[in-house]
């Protein structure tokens, strides 16, 4: 964590920043955009589980019987932003199998840069922690937009982690004013805005190089 942004990790294992380098190269295909995307959530989300409660649990080995280690409660719920968090669910789950996925879809208008909501689908809230996922915290307002939906769904923020692959100063600031208590897990923290919410130096429009659209 970081002094300047309580509740902020960089995840700054190399494998992560390597990968995040090969995407921000303009000339990236959907491809190999979309891949690197998935192997890096993968890698995100082996760090942000890495305190999850340990019980065990009595299993027989071919050899003996024995008090295995197996993670409490092992309730949990992947929450993508669409459309550019889908792919870094994938990732997540690829290491998760048995999280239950719930979406939250919105847009940024282009104009007000606001969020606008269009689709909201999530599992039962009870016990289970939630990792909300999404490539890009610019302004934060998607990102603060998400949880207070998780929170009208009667998750808690104790409940959440937020896991961006690129951040803007401003977009934090902004979301942990809105949600102290949610940790936030990044790859990189960028410079700045631009004059169109862009991050800088960032990677562009995610969702439009994910899925090769305009
Ligand atoms: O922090 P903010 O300023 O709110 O911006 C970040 C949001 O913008 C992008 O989505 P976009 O609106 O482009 O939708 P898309 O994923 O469908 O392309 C991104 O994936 C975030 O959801
Ligand atoms: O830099 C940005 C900002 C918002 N959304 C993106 O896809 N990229
Ligand atoms: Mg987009």
């Amino acid at each position: 964590m970081t002094s300047d942004f309580p509740n902020l990790s960089v995840l700054n294992h190399p494998l992560i920043q390597h990968k995040l380098s090969m995407m921000r190269d303009r000339t990236r295909s959907t491809m190999g955009f979309r891949q690197l995307l998935r192997e890096i959530a993968l890698l995100m989300g082996y760090e942000i589980t890495r305190d999850l409660p340990l019980t065990t649990e009595r299993i027989e080995t071919p050899l003996c019987p024995m008090d295995a280690p197996v993670i409490e409660g092992r309730k949990l719920a992947v929450v993508p932003i669409l459309r550019a968090g889908l792919v870094m669910a994938e990732g997540l789950l690829e290491l998760v199998p048995a999280a239950r996925e719930g979406h939250i879809g919105l847009y940024r208008d282009h104009e007000t840069k606001r969020p606008v909501e269009y689709l909201v689908k999530l599992p039962d809230p009870a016990g289970r922690l939630f990792i909300l996922v999404d490539p890009m915290l610019a302004t934060g307002h998607s990102a603060v937009h998400a949880v207070d939906v998780l929170n009208r769904h009667g998750v808690d923020d104790s409940q959440i982690r937020f896991m961006a692959l690129v951040s803007a100063p401003e977009g934090v600031r902004t979301f942990h004013a809105a949600h102290p208590d949610v940790p936030v897990f990044t790859a990189a923290l960028d410079s700045h805005l631009n004059e169109n919410a862009y991050i800088v130096p960032g990677l562009g429009d995610a969702g439009d190089r994910l899925f090769g659209t305009k």
